[in-house]
């Protein structure tokens, strides 16, 4: 994928017209867009020149640029669709040469990723989007024969958008070769007029993502060349022949691609929360401890560090185990060049279930981050509320979080098929055919044995699973219907092996480098790890009574060392937010910035509101006065 140079903050910082003088909440829909587009602009043109200085990497880890861009934007950046998905499909999915015709024009051009529709979001084998092969003419024919089949919610589409790669169902002499991705211009480079036979535009107000010009598209007998049909991994030649791709799954990379990026993207909005709430709670005095002291930093309730501490170890957590899974895709998309797909189905169900456990954690943490700085935490001011809103879009987009787990489901049930077969099994699953063959532990109190621990519930559920579709069939059922029947299951056996995959891969790979780290570093990410682990063996005890040999008196003793932590922690949790290092300009936040004048800047920001430009609104002489006067006594 390409990476593009992350241009150094004090260079972006330091332009003024991105800086805004009216805080984003108070413009109108419209006017957001138009200034997320202004600031857009120049961002654009910064990359465009800085990319020109330096060659272009495939697969490296993506850049954290656009959170630059998240910062100066305040909001989504309508133009993050273009780097997040339509080059990267681009770039994994079309041959050299057409990469080099349809990206020779560099950021000349701005574009999308155009799946999702109307009708179908999730169900990419029903999607009414069709591309017909005309041999005559050497096209292909765009239609959207349905209202249903409009896409619908792409980034940028609406209108920033000049290009887009589109999925559409391949017809190619009368035959269904299923979705197949294109490239599409769609608006007129000079005057981003719509081009003839398309119908565009933007699809609302949203609850958050406002300034991501999600847009509607509809084709009418829209025609494109038979070469801007992405031919990478299958082809259509010029008499018709249709060479059908080694995998046909290789298609809906590009999603593979955001969904292992999004683990590190949480790791980031997490950080920010925790930055502004962890602050917050040192600068706000609030009621007493001892009743004969002064009033304490909030911070010092153990029940508020509680409530925060988490939110500082799942950043680490998502950060090291987003690095985990870069490598493991990079490695498979390594092997795929080389022609080996054997781990695909594996990268697909480590990328479904991470990618839902992170955007749901950064949802529900993010908003306990807010509700742990009471009233002020619900001003916009505080980037609180928006952090929110950003984060919960990543539960639904690049797959929605019950669809993906019901994904890693079915490879969690093919590889207990496959322990039950004595075949041998990845690493990451390994542990089903130790559980098979009952090779297990009693339970130990240490951060292996919870570990060790939680993978017992994995294995345990998974086969409660498995029996559970055996079952059904038995009863009757069809498998799918079998399936549907224990889906509820099945999304828990899911959602526990995220659980354990993340414990496992935070505590080892902390614990692999600690020994190169200064002590004090090594110490107090140990502890960090440590508390992550000890959080969800307290959170998950059910499960852990029923599936491994821990006892009550274990449950007693790790609630004992879990608040030893909260209280080895505290002393370190200013620094560790700071260590975060996001600057104030990028935090947006009146309530976390860096000098802790929280209370002037929050009188600065609500000074700023239009409403305040006068004492007494027009609304009063107009609305108020004759109502007031009338029925004066
Ligand atoms: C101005 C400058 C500033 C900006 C600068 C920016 C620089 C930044 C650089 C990089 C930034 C990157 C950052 C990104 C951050 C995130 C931002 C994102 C913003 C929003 C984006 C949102 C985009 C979208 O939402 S796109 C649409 C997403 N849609 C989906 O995900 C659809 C979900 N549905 C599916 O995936 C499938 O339909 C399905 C899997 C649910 C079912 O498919 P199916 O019915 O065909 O399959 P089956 O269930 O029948 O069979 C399953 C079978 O197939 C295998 N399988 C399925 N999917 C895959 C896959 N993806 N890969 C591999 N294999 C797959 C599965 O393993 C099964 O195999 P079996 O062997 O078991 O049969
Ligand atoms: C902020 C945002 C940005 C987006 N950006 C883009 C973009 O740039 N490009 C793009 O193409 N798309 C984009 N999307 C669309 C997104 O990918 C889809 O919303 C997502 O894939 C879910 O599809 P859907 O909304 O049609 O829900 P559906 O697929 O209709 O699912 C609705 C609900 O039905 C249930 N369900 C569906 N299928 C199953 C199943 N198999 N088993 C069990 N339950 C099921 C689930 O509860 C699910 O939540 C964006 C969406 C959002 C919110």
């Amino acid at each position: 994928m390409k990476c593009y140079p992350v241009p150094r903050e004090n260079l972006v910082l330091s332009i003024d017209n991105l800086k805004d003088d009216i805080p984003e909440e108070y413009l109108s829909h419209k006017e957001c867009y138009e200034n997320v587009i202004r600031k857009g602009s120049v961002l654009y043109d910064i990359f465009s020149e800085l990319s020109k200085d330096r060659k272009h990497k495939a697969h490296q880890a993506p850049s954290n640029a656009y959170r630059i861009s998240d910062g100066i934007m305040q909001n989504v950046n309508p133009f993050l669709l273009h780097f997040a998905l339509f080059v990267p499909a681009i770039t994994n999915q079309a041959t050299p040469e057409q990469q080099a015709e349809f990206l020779k024009h560099g950021f000349g051009i701005i574009g999308t990723y155009a799946q999702t529709e109307l009708g179908h979001g999730t169900f990419l084998r029903g999607l009414e989007t069709t591309a017909t092969l005309d041999l005559e003419t050497d096209e292909f024919v765009l239609n959207s024969p349905t209202l249903t089949s409009y896409k619908w919610w792409p980034g940028g589409l609406g209108h920033t958008a000049n290009h887009c790669v589109v999925m559409a169902q391949l017809y190619v002499k009368g035959k269904c070769h299923g979705p197949h991705l294109f490239f599409v211009q769609i608006r007129d480079i000079e005057t981003h007029e719509p081009l003839p036979g398309l119908k565009l535009g933007e699809i609302g107000a949203k609850m958050g993502f406002n300034t991501a010009d999600n847009g509607f598209l509809g084709f009418h007998n829209f025609r494109i060349p038979r070469n801007n049909m992405l031919m990478k991994n299958s082809q259509v030649l010029k008499d018709g022949t249709y060479v059908e791709s080694k995998n046909e799954k290789l298609t809906y990379g590009s999603m593979v691609f955001v969904r292992v990026y999004l683990l590190s993207d949480m790791a980031y909005m997490l950080a920010r929360a925790a930055t502004i709430s962890v602050r917050y709670s040192a600068v706000r005095h609030q009621s007493h401890i001892k009743p004969d002291e002064p009033e304490v930093q909030i911070l010092d309730f153990v029940i508020q560090q509680h409530k925060l501490f988490i939110s500082i170890a799942t950043s680490h957590a998502f950060k090291i185990c987003g690095l985990w899974l870069w490598q493991t895709y990079s490695k498979v998309m390594e092997d795929i060049g080389k022609g080996s797909m054997d781990r695909l189905p594996e990268l697909h169900a480590l990328s479904c279930c991470l990618k839902t456990t992170s955007t749901r954690d950064a949802g529900w943490l993010i908003e306990q981050c807010r509700l742990a700085c009471g009233g002020h935490g619900y001003l916009m001011s505080s980037n609180l509320p928006s952090l929110y809103t950003t984060a919960t879009a990543a539960i639904t987009y690049e797959g929605e979080s019950t669809v993906l787990l019901l994904q890693t489901a079915r490879y969690l049930i093919k590889s207990w098929k496959r322990a039950m077969e004595g075949e041998s099994l990845p690493a990451t699953v390994s542990f089903l055919s130790e559980y098979f063959n009952k090779r297990y532990n009693k339970w130990e109190n240490t951060p292996k044995g919870i570990v060790d621990g939680l993978k017992l519930v994995v294995a345990g559920v998974t086969k409660m699973c498995a029996e559970s579709i055996q079952k059904h069939v038995s009863r009757g059922q069809q498998y799918e219907e079998a399936w549907n029947s224990s889906s509820v299951q099945l999304i828990k056996a899911s959602e526990a092996y995220s659980r354990a995959l993340l414990c496992e891969v935070f505590w080892f790979e902390v614990d692999k480098v600690s020994s190169t780290l200064s002590n004090n570093l090594a110490v107090v990410l140990k502890q960090l790890a440590e508390l992550y682990i000890t959080y969800w063996a307290l959170e998950k005890r059910g499960d852990l009574l029923v599936y491994t040999t821990i006892s009550k008196d274990d449950l007693d003793k790790l609630q004992e060392r879990y608040e030893e932590l909260l209280a080895l922690i505290r002393p370190n949790a200013v620094g560790l937010v700071d260590s975060f290092d996001i600057r104030d300009e990028i935090l947006c936040s009146t309530l976390g910035a860096y000098d802790g004048r929280v209370y002037e800047r929050m009188m600065e920001h609500a000074l700023k509101s239009p409403l305040n430009a006068e004492t007494v609104n027009q609304s009063f002489h107009k609305y108020m006065k004759p109502v007031i006067l009338k029925h004066k006594i």
